[in-house]
């Protein structure tokens, strides 16, 4: 069972930086419906995610997630709103822990179509498939889902065993980003 820590006790390497992620789930309200993917390949292939990606050099976290939904599922976002940023310490990567930024999608343009990473699938509400998605996902669902703002930090070892971990939801995202990306 991953351990519940508090939020300061799990020790970062100081100035370590940030790999920047996205990722991004689409919200139907009208159906009481959210879209994921199942990845086909690379990094958690096997699991059910939402789209996203590696923010790339010189481009915005808001860019690189509207980018990565079009290459990934084939819809422009036509709105968009951050919801949360998570950091994973992965004790078998390297140093620099991960920071993925978590959006919510609720209107875009185009039909939803697979692509060669990710094959597309609405999910009801209640019946998001946790037993194939990450570890960490059953911990900040629930807030993503309520609609609140959250913030959290997730250790792994082995990549996807997840040893111990805090979350909370947060007044002020873009405060709390800036404390958890300070001293790079
Ligand atoms: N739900 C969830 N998503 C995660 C976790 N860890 C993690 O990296 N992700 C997301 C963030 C990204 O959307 C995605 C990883 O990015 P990626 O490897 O697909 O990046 P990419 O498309 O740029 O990679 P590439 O294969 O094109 O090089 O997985 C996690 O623990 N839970």
């Amino acid at each position: 069972m991953p351990r519940e820590v508090r939020e300061g006790d799990i020790a970062l390497a100081r100035g370590a930086a940030h790999r920047a992620f996205t990722l991004v789930v689409v919200r139907d309200y009208e159906g009481g419906r959210v879209l994921l993917g199942e990845k086909l390949r690379g990094f958690g292939a096997g699991y059910y995610n939402g789209f996203g990606g590696k923010v790339e050099r010189g481009e915005t976290v808001e860019a690189a997630a509207a980018r990565e939904l079009t290459e990934e599922a084939n819809v422009e976002a036509t709105n968009m709103t951050r919801r949360g940023a998570l950091r994973f310490v992965f004790d078998d990567k390297p140093l620099e822990p991960w920071l993925v930024h978590v959006f919510h999608c609720s209107r875009y343009d185009g039909e939803i179509a697979a692509s060669d990473e990710m094959r597309p699938e609405w999910f009801d509400l209640d019946d998001v498939p946790f037993e194939n998605m990450w570890a960490d996902d059953p911990y900040w669902w629930p807030l993503f889902l309520e609609e609140k703002e959250f913030v959290g930090t997730f250790t792994f070892t082995n990549t996807t065993t997840l040893v111990d971990y805090w979350i909370r939801e947060t007044k002020d995202l873009m405060l709390d980003v800036e404390a958890m990306t300070a001293n790079e």
